[in-house]
């Protein structure tokens, strides 16, 4: 089985972290302007939003029936928001704290926590950047594990505090994170007997998770600069919190680009490609993306969270039968994160399977390039 390190050792990421001092650019460079921001994006202030189907739903996760809303959401929209989900507002002030502090220092200084070519934690552009011609408008930080040696390099004073706010959010989100997944699964019919990987406890305790720090500086050309280009996560689910400043959208069929409107105190809340698998595709992982303010800066901080590395996602037992056949071959995340990055938003159709007549087959071995699923 290999180690998360390994995954990313045999598929080096090489990003040109050349460029990371935004504030210095009063025009958009070349390398940084892209053509095809095409879009029919609905906004709030559009009359569409008013429809409740074309906004974002928003689940408070004390309503009695927050597992069948959650369910509905997930289905028709692959995100929602939640409030009342118990993380005190100042824990979530704490960690954008930390985001804002570290990407205020100096482009000198953040050069000494540079993510490595085959490596997971750190600074740096986006890793998905190597699947793209131009260059995203933003600046970012993994915390895979403990973030004490990368910290000790940016704060080599007080990194400790940094440290411990980043220990207790991954601790929090964890908890919210195993809450948020058996909803999520209430919401298909599947109980805690079963799903033999949660613990004894039950509560997902050998999850996997990353924490990504997001910076989107203001940017001098906003219409013509991508923030965070178009992809979906590998996760089960990612909770994220985000500034004041809107700017996440996300892709609604037969809509377009829908923007996930900043409630304060709120989260979002995205199905990642694992749940999808899980879900035999009946909970879609959602296509999203990030634009960019003129003259604000947006700060965001996803929880990334994943199964324990050794246990192999499937469609649910409870989710196939003769006429739902299995959709997805069985893998595990880092298999999976070795995929994504080869194939990025094509991952998804490497493990489809396909059942004929005569049974079932990978998909992939038949199509290889062809790109199938939904991309
Ligand atoms: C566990 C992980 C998920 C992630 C890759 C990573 O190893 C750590 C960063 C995560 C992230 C955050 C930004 C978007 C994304 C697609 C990326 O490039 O890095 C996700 C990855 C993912 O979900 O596949
Ligand atoms: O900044 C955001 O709103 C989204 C970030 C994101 O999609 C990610 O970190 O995976
Ligand atoms: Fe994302």
């Amino acid at each position: 089985m290999p180690s998360l390190s390994e995954v990313y050792r045999a598929h080096p990421v090489h990003v040109h972290h050349k460029n990371l001092d935004f504030n210095s650019l009063q025009e958009l460079p070349e390398s940084y302007t892209w053509t095809h921001l095409d879009d029919h994006t609905v906004i709030n202030s559009n009359n569409i939003m008013k429809e409740s189907n074309s906004s974002v739903p928003v689940i408070d996760l004390n309503d009695p029936n927050a597992s069948k809303l959650i369910g509905h959401a997930c289905k028709t929209w692959g995100v929602y928001q939640i409030v009342n989900h118990g993380i005190p507002i100042s824990l979530l002030d704490d960690i954008q704290w930390v985001g804002q502090t570290l990407f205020s220092l100096p482009p000198h200084q953040k050069l000494k926590a540079l993510r490595s070519p085959d490596g997971v934690s750190g600074y740096g552009l986006a890793r998905i950047s190597s699947f793209f011609p131009k260059l995203m408008w933003s600046e970012g930080f993994t915390i895979v594990g403990s973030p004490f040696e990368h910290f000790r390099q940016l704060w080599p004073q007080d990194y400790a505090k940094y440290c411990d706010i980043v220990l207790q959010y991954e601790e929090t989100m964890k908890k919210l994170a195993g809450k948020l997944m058996w909803l999520m699964l209430d919401s298909l019919g599947i109980t805690k007997e079963d799903i033999k990987w949660a613990g004894s406890k039950a509560q997902f305790e050998k999850g996997c998770a990353a924490i990504q720090l997001n910076s989107y500086p203001s940017c001098p050309d906003p219409d013509r600069a991508m923030g965070l280009a178009p992809h979906t996560d590998s996760t089960f689910l990612t909770i994220l919190s985000q500034n004041d400043i809107s700017g996440l959208q996300v892709q609604r069929e037969g809509i377009g680009w829908v923007t996930v409107p900043p409630l304060h105190g709120g989260l979002v809340v995205n199905v990642g490609d694992l749940f999808h698998i899980l879900s035999n595709g009946l909970y879609p992982s959602v296509l999203h993306r990030v634009l960019v303010n003129r003259t604000r800066q947006r700060f965001s901080v996803a929880y990334l969270y994943g199964p324990p590395s050794n246990v192999e996602i499937c469609p649910h037992t409870k989710l196939v039968g003769p006429t739902q056949p299995p959709l997805y071959r069985s893998v595990t995340w880092n298999e999976y994160l070795g995929t994504k990055a080869k194939h990025f938003n094509k991952a998804l159709s490497y493990v489809r399977i396909c059942a004929t007549i005569n049974g079932l087959f990978d998909l992939n071995e038949s199509t290889k390039s062809s790109g199938l699923d939904r991309f």
